[in-house]
């Protein structure tokens, strides 16, 4: 089993600690995509735990074995670690057979020796792991940027390592290409029952290929969590915002509801992790998810029976709403973003679907649909 647990890593450079008290777990066979914003120290983590630096205290395990403790560094090469960098870094002398099999060598390679084993059934069925198998005797620099990461993958896993570290694989790979490896990757790793982490700048990318995303910020892990709840149910405003679009809106709690300028809602509590439940009769920070919102037309909502739209609204516990003006679109054809001017000068979006389209232009009543979280307001 190679399941990693780091406990209370604290790492620095000359400069001062980078990373503070960091805890975190990956369970075996699981990927764990890390976020945050640049200089965070997600690279310095992934560093630490293979080896390449020191830690100052705490301790890193992988499986049963403690590779990092007071007075202990296990060497990189003896962590059965894989390694893929943002550039996938190949042997150019080598070919994409003898990458692979160098990463098999595991740190008792030598060009010979690699040449010699590029021709065993592992490599081979690497290659076929990877969809290279064609492409076994080209020279690195004959590869497209996504061959190459491919490469890369293989050689990483060819030592059969316990845990995989992916550094911004995907970084400078187009969209397109980006989606596919990111598919392979997540499968690879489930096929071949390896533990990962992935650092990646890209929020959507992390919440639709991890099993878990842990959110950093200034060296700190602010919430390790399933995709669903970093961005169901974030930590901080700050999370929300940082895993996806948000919208912020002041209110003052009543027990479980926050009176806002959309109207009262109903407030779920917040985990206590980051000390944010608000206070009853405080103010609160509300956070809604830009496809919450419900728009509809101005007309559509006064030609309805008030009385009938009133009774819907207790039933389904949505807020009253309030009047506002669309004041840009964003189509993206499946959906579109719609910027909204509300009566009382808030500017936020709302995601709607194809059915509830409306141009810009339009007036129309905005009202939040479910339960909100409400937060103690940041400092
Ligand atoms: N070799 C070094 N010596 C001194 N300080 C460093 C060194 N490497 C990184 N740092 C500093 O440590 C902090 C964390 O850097 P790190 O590269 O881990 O961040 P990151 O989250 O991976 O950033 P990015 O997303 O930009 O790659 C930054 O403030 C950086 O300037």
């Amino acid at each position: 089993m190679s399941r990693l647990e780091v406990r209370d890593l604290t790492v620095g450079y000359e400069g001062g600690p980078v990373l503070h008290a960091v805890d975190v777990e990956v369970p075996h066979g699981e990927l764990l995509a890390i976020v945050g914003p640049s200089g965070c120290g997600k690279t310095t983590l992934l560093r630490t735990i293979a080896g390449l630096l020191r830690a100052q205290s705490g301790e890193i395990r992988i499986g049963h074995r403690m590779v990092t403790t007071h007075g202990i560094h296990l060497a990189p090469e003896k962590r059965r670690i894989g390694w893929v960098p943002q550039d996938a870094a190949l042997f150019p002398h080598l070919t994409v057979a003898e990458n692979v099999a160098f990463g098999m060598l595991a740190g008792r390679g030598s060009s010979r020796a690699a040449r010699r084993a590029a021709k065993s059934d592992e490599v081979r069925r690497l290659l076929d792991l990877v969809d290279l198998a064609p492409l076994a005797a080209r020279a690195p620099g004959q590869l497209s940027g996504g061959q190459a990461q491919r490469v890369a993958l293989a050689r990483a896993l060819a030592a059969g390592p316990e845990l995989v570290l992916l550094d911004e694989p995907f970084g400078a790979l187009d969209p397109m290409l980006r989606a596919d490896l990111r598919t392979a990757v997540r499968e690879l790793l489930r096929a071949e029952g390896v533990t990962g982490i992935l650092v990646t700048h890209d929020q959507a990318e992390a919440l639709s290929v991890a099993d878990r995303v842990a959110v950093m910020r200034r060296g700190e892990v602010l919430q390790l969590g399933t995709p669903e709840e970093v961005y169901r149910t974030p930590a901080t405003p700050w999370v929300a915002g940082f895993v996806g679009d948000a919208v912020f809106l002041p209110g003052v709690l009543h027990g479980d509801e926050v009176a806002t300028s959309i109207g009262r809602l109903r407030a779920v509590p917040v985990a206590d992790a980051a000390g944010l439940v608000p206070e009853d009769g405080a103010d609160a920070t509300v956070l809604v998810r830009p496809e919450e919102l419900r728009v509809v037309r101005a007309d559509a909502a006064s030609a309805a029976d008030p009385a009938r739209a009133r009774a819907a609204d207790a039933l389904d516990g949505d807020a009253e709403g309030l009047d506002g003006v669309v004041t840009d679109v964003e189509y993206t054809g499946h959906d579109a973003m719609l910027a909204l001017a509300l009566a009382d000068g808030v500017r936020l979006r709302a995601r709607v679907t194809a059915s509830e389209f409306v141009p810009r232009g339009t007036e129309v009543r905005v009202s939040v649909v479910g339960p909100v979280l409400a937060y103690r307001p940041e400092r």
